[in-house]
């Protein structure tokens, strides 16, 4: 993609990398580019402070925050910034817009991963498979056909709130389970959803028709608490909730409350809040509840390709360049 001579001046550019744990793929590709890394031990803000002023580009990891303190130290160079992350709702997008600082991010090449958390909560949780396993644990199997019913994804409607990369891989995923029919709910009619055969709906009536209800929107200040009381209220009794997204999307008081007294069957949550969840936590309390620490993305090849295009995306930006997946 580049070579040593890429950028501009002769000093090989600086790229502070905030997780430890970065995968290599993305890391290598920065040397190989002519950057000298500088990573951190802990991804901390206080680690991050030490280094900031010095730098040109930064590869910043949620849950890792990127605070007004971190930018006010960052030196006048510091003008690139890629999140190893599709989601960005860690970083104040205006903020660096004020600033003249650069920030890409990393959609697309998540979109398989995550939507195979999808689906694999949509069926554990309408199969029960945590319920299941308390059973087992309890010494409370019975057999008896009319113990531990679930719900068929098999000609049941699909409803997907935001359509975008994440959203549409879902659709197609659950495709091949033979639903009936999949709708979606957003800001406006896609194309991508005439093409999946998904029918574009308001969220009421969404919430009214879906036997499955996945939230595959960003967090921002709209969706923000969107999945509250009387979202949930709208819900079939039957109905299967699951969030990939962020777990402040849900009001999680008013969802522990519609899962304690039968306003919808079952969650799947890969995202909650807060998260770290405490293991005393009220979620995990429930047995219709199917729970995973934000795994969404994390597959071997999933996390290199991530780490590969944050990679991409601060070297066109040192470059000067158009990022190739920019946010601002
Ligand atoms: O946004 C993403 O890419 C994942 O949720 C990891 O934060």
């Amino acid at each position: 993609m580049a070579n040593a001579n890429y950028f501009s001046s002769n000093k090989p550019p600086k790229v502070l990398v905030t997780c430890p744990n970065t995968p290599k793929m993305g890391i290598t590709f920065l040397k190989e580019n002519g950057c000298q890394i500088i990573m951190l031990e802990k991804s901390s803000e206080e680690d991050v402070l030490k280094h900031i002023a010095e730098v040109d580009a930064l590869l910043l990891a949620p849950p890792l925050k990127l605070t007004k303190r971190i930018l006010d130290v960052a030196g006048g160079n510091m003008k690139t910034i890629a999140t190893l992350s599709a989601g960005y709702d860690h970083i104040d997008v205006n903020d660096l817009k004020r600033r003249g600082i650069k920030l890409g991010n990393t959609p697309n090449v998540v979109n398989a991963a995550v939507a195979d958390i999808a689906v694999l909560l949509a069926l554990a949780a309408a199969r029960r498979l945590h319920e299941g396993r308390l059973k087992i644990e309890n010494n409370q199997w019975q057999s008896d056909y009319q113990w531990m019913l679930g719900q068929d994804v098999c000609n049941s409607t699909i409803g997907i709130v935001g359509l975008g990369g994440i959203g549409q891989a879902v659709a197609k995923r659950l495709k091949g389970f033979e639903v009936r029919q999949i709708l979606y709910t957003g800001h406006r009619e896609k194309p991508e959803g005439e093409d999946l055969g998904a029918k574009f709906v308001s969220l009421d009536t969404l919430l009214r028709d879906s036997d499955f209800v996945i939230i595959c929107v960003p967090l921002t200040n709209e969706t923000e608490n969107m999945c509250n009381q009387d979202f949930f209220s709208k819900m079939k009794k039957t109905a299967v909730f699951v969030n990939i997204s962020r777990g402040k999307v849900v009001d999680q008081p008013a969802l522990i409350e519609a899962l304690k007294n039968g306003t919808i069957f079952a969650a799947g949550l890969d995202v909650m809040t807060p998260e770290p969840l405490p293991p005393d936590h009220d979620l995990l309390k429930l047995p219709n509840v199917v729970l995973m620490p934000h795994l969404g993305t994390a597959t071997v090849n999933t996390e290199n390709e991530m780490s590969l295009l944050a990679a991409k995306n601060i070297l066109k930006g040192l470059a000067g360049e158009e990022m190739i997946h920019p946010v601002v």
